[in-house]
């Protein structure tokens, strides 16, 4: 057990736990505002994309701001609706703590998504809802969530966070592109790439800490991090929020971990089918957050990716599990990033 890090000191109550803790993270809610961040630079994740118009009873309509280039929707996106939708329908008092989705049919982005919520259970600790994402009449998403009032508990422990460079010492995506862009030797087709990627609003800052992981440049073990944050100012206050944001996040260039070792194959076709997570602790995803990505397996044209969202004090904020479908190409040419 040594990457193991078990409290030992206890609160008022007797018991400790990460979700009594009045605050989001205590370390650094200047952050954002030290940043240029108001709070008139709302999260478009919040204004638009987690903001569910409600059509009936449990029947809600998202829409889409950020579509990746492979033209299916980001399962980020539909994952953090259906929590949103699922957290509408819970008391104030319960908290996520984890979800199961399957990606059942790729998510159109011409059209918007419902969701329907079924209350599937409601407990005097745990209440548990389903939610279908529809589009053109049929599921693209099934998930099913699950929320827990607060409880103390005497048993706490965690990993340790992995020792990285903090996100000040770290270049964002952007200036490691507009490094990239400047390389004499670039191919056409590769700068192509990079302009896309600038021009795209991706709602996440991010700031990898090995670049060359990050875009698959060398070859490594099946392991990444990068520092994430929503783009704009959220605020302290709305866990169920923060928590849909984190889902949205979560599912940010995860996949992408199983295919590090390839160095001779490219990606062909990938897309997530499933995806579960967990919540431990209170958080701000308005602020750096280190996720920690590894993948243990792949094989049979798929990949198992794990993931750990920790927050920069070093407390464990979700813990995040998928598999995806990994087709792959033999590279042809020796890439000229
Ligand atoms: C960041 C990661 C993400 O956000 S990914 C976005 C979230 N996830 C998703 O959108 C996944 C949604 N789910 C799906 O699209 C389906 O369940 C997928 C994953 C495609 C699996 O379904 P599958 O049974 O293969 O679908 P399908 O028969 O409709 O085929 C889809 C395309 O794949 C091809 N395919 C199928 N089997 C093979 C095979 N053995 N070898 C090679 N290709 C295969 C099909 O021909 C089809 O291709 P095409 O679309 O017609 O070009």
């Amino acid at each position: 057990m040594t990457n193991i890090k078990v409290e030992e000191k206890t609160s008022k109550s007797g018991c400790i736990s990460a979700l009594e803790a009045p605050t989001m993270s205590g370390n650094d809610g200047a952050d954002k505002a030290e940043s240029g961040f108001t709070q008139d630079l709302k999260s478009v994740l919040v204004t638009s994309v987690l903001n569910l118009e409600e059509l009936d009873i449990d029947l809600y309509r998202g829409r889409h701001h950020w579509v990746p280039r492979t033209q299916r929707l980001f399962g980020g996106q539909i994952i953090g609706q259906a929590l949103v939708a699922a957290a509408k329908s819970v008391g104030e008092n319960l908290y996520a703590h984890s979800l199961h989705c399957y990606f059942v049919r790729a998510g159109d982005p011409k059209v918007p998504v419902l969701y329907q919520v079924d209350r599937t259970r409601d407990g005097r600790s745990f209440t548990v809802r389903s939610v279908k994402a529809i589009q053109h009449g049929q599921p693209i998403l099934i998930c099913q969530a699950s929320f827990q009032v607060l409880q103390p508990s005497p048993l706490q422990h965690q990993f340790s966070m992995p020792v990285v460079p903090q996100p000040e010492e770290l270049p964002t995506v952007e200036e490691i592109i507009h490094q990239y862009l400047s390389k004499p030797d670039l191919t056409e087709s590769a700068k192509v790439g990079l302009n896309k990627i600038l021009a795209s609003e991706v709602p996440i800052e991010i700031k990898p800490v090995n670049p060359a992981l990050f875009y698959r440049i060398s070859p490594g073990e099946p392991r990444r991090y990068f520092w994430g944050r929503a783009r704009g100012y959220i605020g302290e206050g709305n866990m169920k929020l923060h928590c849909c944001v984190a889902a949205y996040v979560s599912d940010f260039a995860l996949l992408g971990t199983a295919l590090l070792p390839y160095s001779k194959y490219k990606a062909r076709f990938t897309a997530s089918l499933d995806h579960a997570m967990w919540f431990h602790s209170t958080f701000r995803s308005d602020e750096w957050m280190l996720y920690e990505c590894e993948s243990p397996w792949a094989g049979s044209s798929r990949g198992l990716v794990q993931g750990r969202l920790w927050r920069r004090d070093g407390v464990l904020a979700a813990s995040c599990a998928q598999e995806g479908v990994l087709r792959v190409k033999p590279v042809t040419q020796t890439s000229k990033l």
